[in-house]
């Protein structure tokens, strides 16, 4: 299994590392603009080969796709991070060009490739990756929902103070600080419901805080997180690979389902060895579709300002 990650940025790098330490990949191969940054990524991080106990072979390369021939998955990290007070949204500008390029030069060499799509905006660069590829849909996933949703898992253990191993829970829509839907609703502590546990108010609280996670952690680190995006993406790089039929929330392009169309936005799915295998689509009460119908219209909107 072969598995290419582009920008060997924070991000990049980091599911890089996690990818190789889960160890199941026999080759992950790092490329980058910035000339010798991904070389040195993957000698520093073939380094920890030995401490650290794994034997996938990690390689970088300096903008030669070459290297990435016969990808069987790829990740597209590159782009520009937001600083605090930004929103995603106004990465667009620099980051379409970018994912438009990459993704094209990654297909040249690997056609049968399946692409996970991270930068930022991220539901308006995977619609992007579906307008201008060509790639069927079930080749094309946007990582958001796996990152808001072990966030979501993190502030629901906290609230209930347990560990977030007792704590099951899941976030869709929109990657935004608006249009995150976390299923409050649905999250339960050893399938006990949360509301069991919480008052409303505190509910809402864990809601809020998940939906700026993000945000929190770039006002903090003065650029965005990379720890938890990148085991995120690992966990949906190991799905595919390892034909696991684990379900995640995923951007992806709906096609009437959810009573939405013609985006991508995040909404449960089953990854498995040819990337979204089934697109899960469960009940949802009427106040949680009003907030997905909000969400759509938010990434639309961001659609709206990409010119192909
Ligand atoms: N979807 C999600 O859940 C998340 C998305 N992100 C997004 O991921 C992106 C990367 O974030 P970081 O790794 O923190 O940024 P970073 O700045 O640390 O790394 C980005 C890398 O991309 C490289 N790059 C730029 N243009 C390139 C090109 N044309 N070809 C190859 N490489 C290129 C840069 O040289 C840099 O090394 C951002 O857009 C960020 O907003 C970050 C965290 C979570
Ligand atoms: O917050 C950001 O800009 C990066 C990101 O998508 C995340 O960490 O959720």
């Amino acid at each position: 299994m072969k598995i290419t990650v582009v920008g060997a940025g924070a991000v990049g790098a980091s599911c890089a590392e996690y990818i190789a330490m889960k160890n199941f990949a026999s080759e992950v191969v790092l490329l980058d603009i910035k000339e010798g940054y991904a070389e040195g990524k993957a000698m520093d991080l073939m380094q920890t080969a030995s401490l650290n106990g794994f034997d996938t072979k990690i390689t970088g390369s300096t903008s030669d796709y070459s290297k990435t021939a016969g990808s069987d998955i790829a990740v597209i990290t590159s782009g520009i991070p937001r600083k605090p007070g930004m929103t995603r949204e106004e990465l667009i500008g620099i980051n379409a060009g970018i994912v438009k390029t990459v993704s094209s030069s990654l297909i040249e060499h690997s056609p049968n490739v399946i692409l996970i799509v991270v930068s930022n905006p991220m539901d308006t660069m995977t619609y992007l990756v579906h307008k201008t590829t060509g790639l069927p849909k079930h080749k094309i996933i946007g990582m958001g929902g796996a990152l808001d949703s072990a966030r979501f898992k993190y502030r629901l253990a906290e609230a209930l103070e347990a560990p977030i191993s007792d704590v099951d829970g899941m976030v869709i829509g929109g990657h935004s600080d608006k249009g995150m839907v976390p299923l409050i609703g649905h999250a339960t502590r050893n399938s006990v419901k949360v509301s069991e546990f919480l008052a409303e108010n505190r509910m809402q609280q864990v809601v809020e805080d998940t939906k700026v996670g993000g945000a929190t952690l770039t006002k903090l680190l003065g650029t965005s997180a990379w720890y938890a995006p990148g085991a995120a993406v690992s966990g949906l790089v190991q799905a595919i690979a390892c034909d696991q039929k684990k379900m995640f929330p995923c951007s992806t392009l709906l096609e009437g389902e959810y009573g939405l169309e013609d985006l991508c936005i995040g909404v449960p799915v089953l990854l498995g060895r040819n990337g979204i295998e089934k697109v899960v689509e469960i009940e949802l009460s009427d106040a949680e579709k009003a907030k997905m119908q909000e969400s759509a219209e938010g990434v639309k909107k961001t659609n709206g300002l990409l010119q192909f």
